[in-house]
């Protein structure tokens, strides 16, 4: 029977990348999809910048939307300090199922918590269920039409604080002009777009750094 672009995916990483090596997992799944087959991970080339990010703002919270297949959930995690978390919600099962086995071959079980379900739903159970008072870095990446009453629905659930560091992969392509339109104009954020390309091509995309004023 047919397999799926993501169990494709894992193949790839159980066969070229080296368990316990989350660089080693990166760079198979970027392999896979220049030369197999595209697939929406951030890349390697946005993913330098979500690199940046991640060191510059060395977060013990984080909160990710949007695993997908854990590209860049391990690649988050493969930079935080040993006793961060990194909280990462999955809505589809079959892709969480995938995203657990990349997790694990990259050796990065004990930092990351994958978590099935709903935005709208987790969100506001995050502080009780996870012990989380705040988030000191959000990254934005699953349903565009998402990013704005999920900023909403976080902000009052009192998830970001003074400094939180939201940043928002694809405001370009295939955009999310919704949310760049309340978060540049919002007096709580102060936002930076930094200018990239959709990953795997030269389409233009970027990433969108907004620090919640409080
Ligand atoms: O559509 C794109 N991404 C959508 C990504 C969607 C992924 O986020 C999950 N999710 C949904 N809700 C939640 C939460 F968190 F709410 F639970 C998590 C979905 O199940 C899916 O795995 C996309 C598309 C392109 N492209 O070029 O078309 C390029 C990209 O980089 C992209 O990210
Ligand atoms: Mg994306």
């Amino acid at each position: 029977t047919q397999t799926t672009r993501p169990q494709r995916l894992l193949a790839a990483v159980q066969k070229n990348a080296t368990r316990g090596d989350p660089r080693s997992v990166v760079k198979a799944i970027d392999q896979f999809c220049r030369q197999k087959e595209w697939a929406m991970n951030v890349g390697d080339e946005k993913g330098c910048i979500l690199d940046s990010v991640v060191t510059e703002v060395n977060p013990a919270t984080v909160l990710e939307l949007g695993t997908y297949c854990a590209y860049s959930t391990v690649r988050i995690a493969s930079l935080l300090p040993p006793h961060a978390k990194l909280i990462t919600l999955e809505f589809n099962p079959h892709n969480a199922a995938i995203a657990r086995q990349v997790i694990a071959w990259a050796g990065l079980g004990d930092k990351i918590q994958l978590v099935e379900g709903a935005s709208g739903d987790w969100i506001p159970k995050m502080k009780e269920k996870f012990a989380i008072e705040t988030f000191d870095l959000v990254f934005l990446d699953h349903w565009k039409d998402r990013y704005l009453p999920d900023t909403k629905l976080m902000e009052e659930c009192g998830l970001l604080r003074k400094g939180s560091i939201l940043l928002a992969d694809n405001v370009i392509c295939p955009g999310t002009p919704d949310y760049l339109e309340y978060i540049r104009n919002s007096p709580r954020y102060k936002s930076q777009y930094f200018r990239s390309h959709l990953e795997y091509t030269k389409v233009e995309d970027g990433l969108e750094k907004s620090v919640f004023l409080g």
